[in-house]
């Protein structure tokens, strides 16, 4: 019997086990800490993750860590810098790139709930287009980069102080995945990526002269649909790289699902190891087919194989899947145990720490239900996942009664998949009318509130403020009574609505003071669902979310937003809209189970939230918003499994609001993501109002949804919610007037509503006021010239744009388009 096979680690939470970087960051931003307090922070956060993995006896530690987003830490040590940060450096450049009103773009990282932020890679960086062809073939001219090598060279010295040696690897994003993620490049993938190539092998060179054991480059890009045509440029790239690494091992690693079609080229990249997820998305309709890629095209027998079996994206603890499918791939012959490294499907960054402080957390009756004993023991966080990964390991190579019956879990792996396949169907499996509205939104709409043009809302939330946080931190330390937490969120809800009468603003809300976030809000009511008190997963930077836990079938244990509905409508007679989150972003942003599909799951929540809807209704809504800003994020990497995943995704939305009589104005906010890709699901989905953040400048959005023939009435964001810049009256009437120019609901502006691109949960009260200010100053400036004209509803798309003082503007005849 072989020995215990190897180990490895492709990532962990960086945030710290009690969130400590968040802290620290919070306090250097506020300017209550200096710089040096920072980084000892960082380091301590990245020492105590690296020690971890080490005493848990991995042998090759993947070495992350990071001041904000590794993306960022990319365009850092390249010296991909933008322009307008030139005058910059150190920090200050770091994090004036990270946040603020000129800051890079965000974006989500593939099918994650994680945001990094997003390169820029103009010909001001990367030069221009025409440079000579010196440049094209690799010699890396035409490129305006900076590199500081200090990053990765500061970490790998101090990984190798805490971890030793051999076992500290670095972990760098590969070139062809940092080129996909950016944006603004005008050049051919593989001529931007030839730019960076200089400096990424000079980095790989003094990683080796440092004496790293090997270097991981990340290439989840080649697990989307578009990896499997990058060939050409991967294998000019990689050649490269292997060239400069010299006797260093390059390990490529990729994930977030199989290879697909890529896998045949991609392991047979210049490389001494690859790394594959052999389990993709928890509860995807599609597994990954990475065994089977294994088994059907073999695997180069001078690479090691990194076999990410330890579910990197789920909270539930391995069954036996890891062990049967390495004992599979054994049994195969398509890799000898020498060359077989275990570790996990996916970087462990998207779990929380350590079940063991969620266990210890401090238990309060009021926050009950807590994680039953049971139940923990299905579970496991980062640390648990990377003692998995050793235990699986060593279970291996064993022998034993287990290692007999292989064939035996292969079926069950089968059957398993079968049945997801199936439990999909029986999902389905719901009355066709409970998917639909009572009449078409052309009927409905006439029956729905009617508003002046260019009416105005928000959309949702209000400034969580640290008065707000600490109320529940009351509660939770019963400082507070239930009661008592109730009448202080009313008094905030009060105030949000008499911020918002007071600035004029068209259509209400209560502003959520009362939710810690707009997922976990709902994880706490419904049956089936479970909250964590210490289950923090980074979001972006500093921010973080504590991702509920889907464990049972779910079920509506009576209304979750009634109250504040009615706490809001009782301080004015403007309408309120009820607030509720969507089925696929609740699922989307939870842990889901793995037993039952994801589309049984959505349709178990949609259910639950139909009960809802029809509940605020009875509680006298009239407008009901269903934010579903996950939709897009959730499709697969592969485009071939889009249609199917839209598919449930949208019915599940549709389940969700179908029960809303025609006179009920369905709402929904959709944002994080270009839209392009799946506009006709959002037709689908059949909601009265689409908001819908809209934050690049170029309108885009506005003439693709024109374009795509949408109908329905639209709420294109004014402003970006993410920034503390205060929009001008002008800007916000600049962006009306494109919306206009924009030709969409060919003159019905009363269907065009002004809102912010998003929730203001992260701004303060004192810009967010003189945000809104201008935003209603704006509608009601462009409502005034529009009626200068003579007569609202008649009024032309060229005639409006003009009495904007904008202009038609595309070339196309003012006077006879309508
Ligand atoms: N789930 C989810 N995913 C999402 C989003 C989202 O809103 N929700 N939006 C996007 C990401 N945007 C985000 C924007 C803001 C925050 C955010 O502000 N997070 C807060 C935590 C929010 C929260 O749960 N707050 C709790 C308090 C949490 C807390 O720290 N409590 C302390 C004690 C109280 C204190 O000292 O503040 C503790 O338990 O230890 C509350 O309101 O009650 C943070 O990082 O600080 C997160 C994501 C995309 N993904
Ligand atoms: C991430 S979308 C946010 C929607 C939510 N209603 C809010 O305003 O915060
Ligand atoms: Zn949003």
């Amino acid at each position: 019997m072989a020995a215990k096979l190897s180990t490895s680690t492709i990532g962990f939470p960086r945030i710290g086990d009690q969130r400590q970087l968040k802290f620290a960051m919070e306090s250097f931003f506020k300017g209550d800490s200096s710089e040096a307090e920072l980084l000892a922070v960082a380091h301590k956060v990245q020492s105590d993750a690296w020690a971890l993995q080490k005493a848990a006896g991995i042998a090759l530690i993947g070495l992350d860590g990071t001041l904000y987003d590794q993306v960022l830490d990319t365009v850092t040590w390249l010296g991909a810098i933008p322009p307008r940060f030139k005058g910059l450096s150190g920090l200050q450049r770091y994090y004036a790139m990270a946040r603020g009103g000129t800051a890079l773009d965000m974006s989500k990282f593939f099918d994650t709930n994680y945001h990094y932020l997003v390169p820029e890679l103009g010909p001001d960086v990367l030069g221009p287009a025409t440079a000579d062809a010196a440049a094209a073939n690799g010699a890396g001219g035409g490129a305006v980069l900076q590199p500081d090598f200090s990053g990765p060279l500061d970490k790998l010295a101090r990984g190798q102080a805490v971890v030793g040696r051999e076992h500290a690897v670095p972990i760098l994003i590969g070139p062809i995945t940092f080129v996909a993620l950016s944006r603004g490049c005008e050049l051919p993938l593989g001529e931007a990526v030839s730019r960076l190539l200089p400096t990424y092998c000079a980095l790989l060179q003094q990683l080796a002269a440092a004496g790293a054991p090997e270097v991981q480059l990340h290439e989840p890009v080649l697990a989307t649909s578009a990896g499997a045509g990058m060939r050409a440029e991967c294998e000019a790239a990689y050649g490269r790289l292997a060239q400069a690494a010299g006797s260093m091992p390059l390990h490529l690693v990729t994930y977030y699902d199989d290879l697909g079609a890529a896998y045949p080229w991609a392991v047979q990249l210049p490389v001494a190891a690859v790394s594959l997820d052999f389990l993709g998305p928890p509860g995807a309709a599609v597994p990954s087919q990475t065994l089977a890629l294994l088994k059907q095209h073999g695997f180069p027998a001078d690479k090691r194989l990194g076999a990410g079996v330890v579910d990197g994206r789920s909270v539930w603890k391995d069954d036996g899947t890891a062990l049967a499918m390495l004992r599979e791939l054994l049994g195969s012959g398509a890799v000898s145990a020498d060359r077989l490294v275990v570790t996990s499907s996916a970087p462990l960054q998207h779990l929380p720490y350590d079940l063991g402080l969620e266990l210890e957390a401090p238990k309060t009756p009021e926050a009950e239900p807590h994680l039953p004993p049971a139940l923990a023991a299905r579970l496991g966080f980062a640390k648990q996942k990377v003692e998995e990964i050793v235990a699986v390991a060593g279970l291996a190579a064993s022998s034993g009664a287990a290692a007999d019956d292989d064939g035996g879990r292969g079926q069950q792996l089968l059957l398993r998949q079968r049945e997801r396949a199936e439990d999909h169907r029986a999902g389905l499996n719901i009355a066709e009318e409970l998917f639909s509205r009572p009449q078409p939104y052309d009927v409905r709409r006439g029956q729905q509130l009617q508003l002046h043009p260019f009416p105005t809302t928000t959309i949702g939330s209000f400034p969580q403020t640290a008065e707000v946080r600490r109320l529940r931190q009351q509660l939770k330390s019963g400082r507070l009574s239930q009661a008592e937490y109730e009448g202080l969120i009313a008094g905030h809800i009060a105030h949000a609505v008499g911020v918002q009468e007071a600035l004029g603003i068209d259509v209400l809300v209560h502003g959520e003071a009362e939710r810690t976030d707009m997922v976990e809000y709902f994880g706490m009511q419904l049956g089936g669902m479970l909250f964590t008190r210490a289950g923090w997963v980074q979001s972006y930077g500093s921010r973080c979310v504590r991702p509920p836990l889907v464990v049972d079938d779910i079920s509506y244990r009576g209304p979750m937003t009634c109250w504040e509905y009615k706490v809001a409508s009782a301080y004015t007679r403007k309408p309120v809209k009820g607030m509720l989150t969507g089925p696929v972003t609740i699922l989307n942003w939870s842990f889901p189970r793995k037993d039952i599909s994801r589309a049984a799951q959505a349709m178990q929540l949609a259910l639950a939230l139909r009960q809802e809807v029809a509940a605020l209704e009875a509680a006298g809504c009239s407008i009901i918003q269903v934010d579903d800003p996950a939709l897009r994020e959730g499709l697969p990497l592969k485009r071939e499994r889009w249609a199917s995943y839209l598919g449930w995704a949208v019915d599940a939305f549709r389940l969700c609001t179908g029960v809303a009589a025609a006179g009920t104005q369905v709402v929904t906010h959709l944002c994080y993501s270009d839209f392009d890709d799946i506009l006709p699901a959002i037709d689908r989905m059949d909601a009265d109002v689409l908001t819908i953040e809209n934050s690049r400048s170029d309108n885009a959005m506005m003439a693709a949804l024109a374009a795509a023939g949408y109908g329905r009435d639209i709420g294109p964001g004014v402003y970006d919610v993410h920034s503390p810049v205060v929009p001008s009256v002008e800007f916000i009437k600049s962006r009306i007037r494109s919306f206009v120019d924009s030709g969409i609901l060919s003159g019905r502006y009363d269907r065009i509503w002004v809102n912010p691109d998003c929730g203001l949960k992260t701004r303060g009260w004192p810009e967010t006021i003189a945000a809104l200010r201008n935003m209603v100053e704006a509608a009601a400036q462009a409502r005034a010239e529009l009626q200068q004209l003579q007569g609202v509803a008649g009024a032309g798309k060229a005639e409006a744009a003009q009495a904007l003082g904008g202009s038609a503007g595309t070339g196309r005849c003012v006077d006879c388009c309508h």
